[in-house]
């Protein structure tokens, strides 16, 4: 088993696969894009003169330091030294026609630039990702795209976690990742890597994911945090069936059964059921408690 780097610090090294990467986000040229962990740029090096706004967002100050200084005659490109998960991505796409100041600190040329056009209200998303960090990462980029300000996102992560996100319900692979992120997005497999593309190797293989954000909370008829910390509770516990996470969430066994739909066999787990489905009892259930609230 080999060592483990710091901070999932597998750098791409297979030239082709950072131009398929580059590639993927489709025309960015008029896109302001946000490349999560850079590291020394394989892919960034190509991003940088395919779009409009350049967002790059690394952790490791030594990195950070070593790509501000390689862009630093790159107005349109910033060099966020900060961590992912604490990163507001509001906050970027806001700072868009003010880039010179937030880019001061790390990039002092930028000083001297002409402000930047705002070239667009959405933000496109990139990355090999740190992949020990790789669910968090989702769940914060769904966030933003329940703000409406993400509209795509090319990531490459550990090839099992691409299968669990892009599986369907009933599968032996799909679980509360998969349901998460099909609810914000389609998601698109587009090509394995091996671990001789990355140095050092890592010990899996890894696939690259498109997704495109479309969040279904108005076509499923639900609230959106509402239905998202439902849908957490419908998964808290994987041996559970849904109707036993449900009580453990706190509904009784009378509300249940009260509204239970027909589309959902009473022991199915939650990894069984399609979204549709989820939406509707969280519908039902909804509407029964408002209704014994009026009582
Ligand atoms: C798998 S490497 C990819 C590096 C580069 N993009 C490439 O393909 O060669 C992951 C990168 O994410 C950075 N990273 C790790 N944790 C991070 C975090 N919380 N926020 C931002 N970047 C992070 C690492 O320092 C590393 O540069």
């Amino acid at each position: 088993m080999s060592k483990k780097p710091k901070l999932g610090q597998n750098f791409l090294v297979d030239e082709s696969a950072c131009l398929r990467i580059s590639e993927s986000l489709g025309d960015t040229r008029a896109r302001t894009v946000v490349e999560i962990g850079p590291g020394h740029g394989a892919i960034t090096d190509l991003l940088a003169p395919r779009c409009a706004l350049l967002h790059c967002i690394e952790f490791d100050p030594a990195l950070a330091r070593e790509l501000a200084f390689r862009f630093r005659n790159d107005p349109h490109v910033t060099i966020h030294n900060a961590d992912i998960l604490q990163t507001d991505l509001s906050q970027l796409e806001s700072q868009n026609s003010n880039l010179e100041a937030e880019s001061s600190s790390l990039n002092p040329s930028s000083l001297l630039a002409e402000p930047t056009p705002s070239p667009a209200a959405t933000l496109d998303v990139i990355g090999n990702l740190p992949y020990y960090i790789t669910s968090d990462i989702l769940l914060h980029l769904f966030v933003a795209a329940r703000k409406g300000i993400l509209a795509r996102a090319v990531l490459m992560m550990q090839r099992e976690v691409a299968e669990r996100i892009a599986s369907a319900p009933g599968s032996s692979d799909y679980g509360a990742l998969s349901a998460f992120t099909q609810l914000h997005a389609h998601v698109t497999n587009l090509f394995t890597l091996p671990p001789e593309a990355f140095s050092p190797p890592p010990d899996v293989y890894s696939t690259v994911l498109r997704l495109d954000f479309a969040p279904r909370f108005t076509e499923l008829g639900v609230e959106p945090e509402g239905f998202n910390s439902f849908l957490r509770s419908t998964f808290a516990q994987k041996r559970k069936t849904l109707a036993n996470n449900l009580r453990v969430a706190g509904y009784s066994s009378a509300q249940l059964t009260s509204v239970w739909p027909t589309s959902i066999p009473a022991q199915a787990r939650s990894e069984a059921v399609p979204l549709e489905a989820m939406a509707e009892l969280y519908r039902a259930l909804s509407t029964n408690a408002s209704n014994s609230s009026e009582l």
